[in-house]
């Protein structure tokens, strides 16, 4: 498994990028709205997360007819070589999918909660595909059985392309941990919960006992 943070924090992605296991980066307009920036600024925003990233960067149309978000694909991936295009999982996100793809640019296509529209977007060229977790477990559903149903699904087929699956909405370790289990190709995680993953209480407790037992042997 792959981990992309999932973030428009430039502060955030720089750390994350400095630990050595980041492959990537997803955004979304609520993600770039909490950050404070502008429309003005959206590109700007973008290529500066492209540079400091060496690996894909997600960046979302918010068109909702297939020539906007054409028009839009075009533009971001313009920004940058790493610009994945984010589309939405609908018809006019298919068909821009299929444009987009057959133009060589790379397109995750999100808001994907079912198996069909998993494998209808692999089927319009997607490159990546979002099944969501948290949301789900948000209406009392069961997010990771719906990703692990996706998995399964996806991983019948030769798409013809690479597609891989990106776990979505992932707000903890354990989403992480059940979602490499089940095969997930990418879990695109939040800041906080990114750290949570490398943190247990026994390697604390166990290095706390090792630097101790370091200053016995420094006063020997
Ligand atoms: O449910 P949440 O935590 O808002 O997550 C939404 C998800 O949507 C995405 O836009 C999908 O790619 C990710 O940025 C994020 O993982």
């Amino acid at each position: 498994m792959k981990f992309f943070l999932d973030t428009a924090d430039l502060a955030e992605i720089e750390e994350a990028a400095s630990w050595g296991v980041l492959a990537g980066v997803t955004t979304n307009p609520t993600l770039y709205a909490r950050t404070g920036g502008k429309l003005a600024d959206f590109h700007n925003h973008i290529k500066r997360i492209c540079e400091i990233v060496d690996g894909p960067v997600s960046a979302e149309s918010v068109a909702m007819t297939r020539d906007e978000m054409i028009r839009d694909g075009r533009e971001l991936a313009a920004l940058a070589d790493n610009v994945v295009v984010k589309l939405p999982t609908m018809i006019e996100g298919l068909a821009a999918t299929r444009q987009l793809s057959s133009e060589g640019i790379p397109v995750n296509m999100t808001l994907c909660f079912t198996v069909p529209q998993a494998i209808m977007a692999a089927r319009a060229g997607a490159r990546y595909i979002s099944p969501f977790v948290g949301r789900f477990d948000d209406i009392s559903e069961n997010g990771l059985a719906q990703l692990e149903d996706v998995v399964a699904a996806v991983n019948n087929y030769d798409f013809g392309h690479e597609v891989e699956i990106i776990a979505a909405s992932v707000r903890s370790a354990n989403h992480v941990a059940q979602a490499a289990l089940m095969g997930a190709d990418i879990a695109t995680v939040p800041f906080a919960a990114l750290k949570k993953c490398v943190q247990h209480p026994l390697t604390d407790r166990g290095l706390d006992a090792f630097l101790k037992d370091w200053e016995k042997v420094q006063g020997a």
